[in-house]
């Protein structure tokens, strides 16, 4: 019997959806950390707006300057060989300077290139940001856009990892999604990896992180007194988990079904 197992478990690469699951929770702690961060400043426009500043090689605005100057370094330090890394600006990044990396060939490769960033940059800053930062200018926009871009990777591995998903479900019960697959049939695809019951646990549990992360912590002070006081509003961030995380995974997941068989 253990040898069994043994041998079972020497063909498999760990994949599970328990483990996919474990991750996704983790992630929402960073997802909650990097928004409070971000929300200790104001909503700072500048940092958004081109005319703000000017340099040559046309950045556009300062937040886009510094993401991809940040992009063009970690993809020299090999960043984007993680197949779990997926960059906003992936047109003239340069190679990966250091040693190749093996990393465990999980997904198909076919779908490397499903990458929802430019969503997810569009939903950042038009839908979320105005939410839950203050409105205000205190002038600290280098400070500004680092927190957003931490914010913004951290929300697209997140929603990538919908590729793990995808994965991991369609090794369980790929006679159904097999067939859906070849017949391109989204909205089969969609209603076979959905599971209401556990969105409904991720934005309760994301609700109550933002309470518990987002709370003032004073000595011999009891919870209780903090109420209200959150530094992001826990309702914001389980709406934008509803409306737009778990909706854009599972656009993820559609795709690189839609590509599994390639
Ligand atoms: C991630 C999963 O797949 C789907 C996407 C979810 C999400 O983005 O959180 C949650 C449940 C499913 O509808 C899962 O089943 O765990």
């Amino acid at each position: 019997e253990v040898e069994m197992v043994k041998a079972e478990s020497d063909v498999s690469d760990g994949l599970t959806l328990e483990s996919v699951r474990d991750s996704l929770i983790r992630q929402e702690d960073s997802i909650v950390f990097s928004l409070i961060e971000r929300a200790r400043f104001p909503l700072n426009a500048p940092t958004y707006d081109p005319s703000y500043f000017s340099m040559p090689g046309s950045y556009g605005s300062l937040v886009e300057l510094v993401v991809k100057q940040t992009e063009a370094v970690q993809a020299k330090a090999g960043r984007y060989e993680n197949p779990k890394e997926h960059p906003f600006f992936p047109d003239d990044l340069p190679l990966s300077q250091v040693p190749p990396h093996k990393y465990p060939r999980v997904l198909n490769p076919a779908a490397v290139f499903v990458n929802v960033n430019k969503k997810i940059w569009d939903v950042y800053f038009n839908k979320l940001l105005p939410l839950f930062v203050a409105p205000g200018d205190d002038g600290n926009y280098a400070s500004t856009a680092a927190r957003d871009l931490e914010c913004l990777q951290v929300l697209s591995r997140r929603i990538h990892y919908g590729k793990l998903v995808a994965e991991v479900k369609f090794r369980d019960e790929w006679k159904y999604y097999e067939p859906a697959i070849r017949a391109r049939d989204k909205k089969t695809l969609m209603d076979l990896l959905t599971a209401p019951a556990v969105e409904r646990a991720v934005k309760k549990r994301v609700a109550k992180k933002a309470r518990i992360l987002g709370q003032e912590v004073k000595v011999g002070d009891d919870i209780d007194e903090n109420k209200g006081k959150y530094k992001v509003d826990p309702a914001v961030v389980s709406k934008f988990y509803g409306d737009w995380v778990i909706p854009l995974t599972k656009d993820v997941e559609v795709q690189y079904l839609l590509h599994r068989l390639d």
